[in-house]
């Protein structure tokens, strides 16, 4: 554990973080899963501070001190009370900006979790999950991205507490990733400011059988389970298709439909048993095309780990190894 600032020239830190969906329809800024795409960060003390962003899914991520992850990263140091003010970082993704798939969170996360790597670890994952929620502000995206598989979680303002759940073994996990991104600040800012007392026990009681449906393999109640009116009433004029798809999957095979975090991305969940979801992606492909929007179609399974770190105490090289590579090295499946 280091506490004196000093960091030993040479060290590299290593974050490979999942991707993670948000709310699952009824849970609103508390249930979040892990998905196998990943963000990948690398970070060592530097004289002067140099961002590099490899790939084509980080177009337009700044590359100065207003960083998030630069940001985060400095967070991290003087919760630990050490000072590392230049740093090399690299910087890769597989998760595409402002879909709904966390990529917000995987990049605070692996912020976080390369920073503490690189001084020593003298954060506890806990102190990273209170951190990542503040900084993020909901802690379902974050909680996912941390501990990997399902996720249920609660922060109100100060602290924030989570339990991870292992998902349900034969749940598969389709996709629809619009072409058009949907800021989560813009999507945010379509929600009243008030609900009825009658849509808040709506969206507890739906929360709470959802949670415990995945808890215990119950997939025959995920569609009543995963309806919401706290949020997905309101989005939905921000994604042509949406109101279609959420209503109707169900009649395609899916067990449940809902807004992947705040949106664009549609996340329908699947019995993989079950042949009977066959033709939902061209089902989801039909409808989007139908409102003339294009979609990335991905079939996943949920993914059971959450961020890894390596760190490399004499790295020379230089910060651009494919994602891929450090998958294998982190033992990480996608
Ligand atoms: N690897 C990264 N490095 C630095 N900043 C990033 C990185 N990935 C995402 N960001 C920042 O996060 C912003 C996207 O955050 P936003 O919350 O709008 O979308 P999201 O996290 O993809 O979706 P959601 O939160 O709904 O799941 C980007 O515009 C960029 O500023
Ligand atoms: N729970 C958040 C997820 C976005 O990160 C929302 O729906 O606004």
């Amino acid at each position: 554990m280091m506490h004196d600032g000093a960091v030993p020239g040479g060290r590299l830190a290593r974050a490979i973080v999942p991707a993670s969906t948000a709310n699952l329809g009824p849970g609103f800024d508390s249930l979040g899963m892990a998905l196998p795409l990943y963000s990948g960060v690398a970070m060592r003390e530097a004289d002067a501070t140099r961002i590099q962003l490899f790939g084509d899914n980080l177009e337009g991520v700044a590359q100065d001190k207003s960083n998030l992850v630069y940001e985060t990263a400095q967070a991290v140091f003087r919760k630990a009370g050490v000072s590392v003010p230049e740093l090399e970082i690299g910087l890769q993704s597989d998760i595409p900006l402002t879909r709904g798939l966390g990529s917000s969170a995987a990049a605070i996360v692996g912020a976080l979790v390369a920073a503490n790597g690189l001084i020593g670890n003298p954060l506890s994952n806990d102190d990273l999950f209170q951190m990542a929620s503040a900084l993020e502000r909901h802690p379902d995206n974050v909680g996912a991205a941390l501990f990997g598989g399902f996720v249920a979680a609660a922060w109100d303002g100060e602290r924030a507490g989570a339990v991870r759940l292992e998902p349900p073994a034969d749940l598969e996990v389709l996709v629809a990733i619009p072409e058009f991104e949907l800021p989560t600040r813009e999507a945010r800012n379509v929600l009243p400011r008030q609900v009825s007392m009658e849509d808040a026990v709506f969206n507890l009681s739906h929360s709470s059988l959802l949670t415990a449906a995945l808890a215990s393999g119950r997939l025959d109640l995920l569609a009543f389970a995963m309806r919401d009116r706290l949020h997905q009433p309101y989005r939905s004029p921000l994604v042509p298709g949406m109101a279609e798809i959420l209503r109707d999957a169900p009649d395609h095979g899916a067990l449940g439909a809902v807004l992947s975090g705040a949106g664009p991305t549609l996340l329908l969940l699947a019995d993989r048993t079950d042949a009977k979801h066959e033709g939902l992606e061209a089902y989801v492909e039909r409808v989007m095309a139908s409102e003339g929007v294009r979609v990335k179609m991905r079939r996943l399974s949920p993914c059971a780990h959450g961020a890894a770190c390596s760190v490399e105490e004499s790295f020379h090289g230089v910060m651009d190894a494919p994602l891929d590579a450090w998958k294998t090295q982190l033992e990480v499946k996608a």
